[in-house]
């Protein structure tokens, strides 16, 4: 039987800024940002600690209003479709996310259930596919920080929406997992979704869409 993942036909996606700029503390982070993003492309953002990596991944999954410019999703202003982004848009951020009361089928299905739910079948196949066989009914908080990540990373083999942005997924993941995970996004990005992350992990295996955006060497 084919995975989940491999199911789910996919609408490519446009992700624009238009002259985008982001002021925190009264500090500029930076100005005139613009990008031009559709299906098919990974953009990676780099640059050292607070120069503004998280504050831009949040301008552009609507979690955060920048100070000037704007973001278009598919040509249409991000402020204007919060109710529809749960089906463009998957947001994994920098903490795993989930409840540790809740074992890791619990958590998976309360997540999916915000947009789409998804059948217990497939939300044991997508542990299993992160190397959480076994671990499926047991209390989140009695995983390592590794599972914890890989619980909240099981949501990218699900029936996830095309676009995703992802705040240094690969925190707390072995050698293995590592190598699944670029892996796994890539193959995303050639299946014509997009895919917009900040790590400092330098990537082995990149999709013929990369791209880097380096914010240490962008003048605010
Ligand atoms: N909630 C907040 N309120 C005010 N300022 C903030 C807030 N979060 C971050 N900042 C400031 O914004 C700047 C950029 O932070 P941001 O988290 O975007 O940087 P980053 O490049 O992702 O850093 P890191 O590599 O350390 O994760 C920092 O100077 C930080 O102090």
């Amino acid at each position: 039987m084919n995975p989940p993942w491999d199911l789910m036909p996919l609408t490519s996606p446009r992700l624009q800024a238009v002259s985008l700029a982001c002021e925190r503390d009264w500090r500029l982070l930076f100005e005139g940002l613009d990008l031009d993003l559709t299906g098919g492309a990974m953009l990676q953002v780099s640059g050292p600690n607070g120069s503004g990596k998280t504050s831009l991944l949040r301008l552009l999954g609507g979690l955060m209003q920048p100070t000037a410019g704007e973001v278009l999703l598919n040509g249409a202003p991000l402020a204007r479709q919060h109710g529809d982004l749960g089906r463009t848009l998957l947001w994994i951020g920098h903490a795993a996310g989930i409840k540790g009361l809740l074992t890791a089928e619990e958590n998976l299905a309360w997540l999916c259930a915000l947009h789409k739910p998804a059948a217990c079948e497939a939300i044991w196949q997508a542990l299993q596919a992160v190397g959480l066989r076994g671990f499926e009914d047991v209390p989140c908080h009695t995983l390592s920080a590794g599972q914890q990540r890989r619980v909240a990373l099981a949501r990218l083999y699900l029936a996830a929406p095309p676009l995703w942005i992802l705040d240094e997924p690969f925190t707390a993941l072995d050698k293995q997992g590592v190598a699944q995970l670029e892996a796994h996004l890539a193959r995303h990005c050639e299946q014509g979704g997009l895919v917009i992350m900040t790590t400092h992990h330098s990537l082995t295996e990149k999709p013929s869409g990369y791209i880097e955006l380096d914010l240490g060497r962008r003048s605010a």
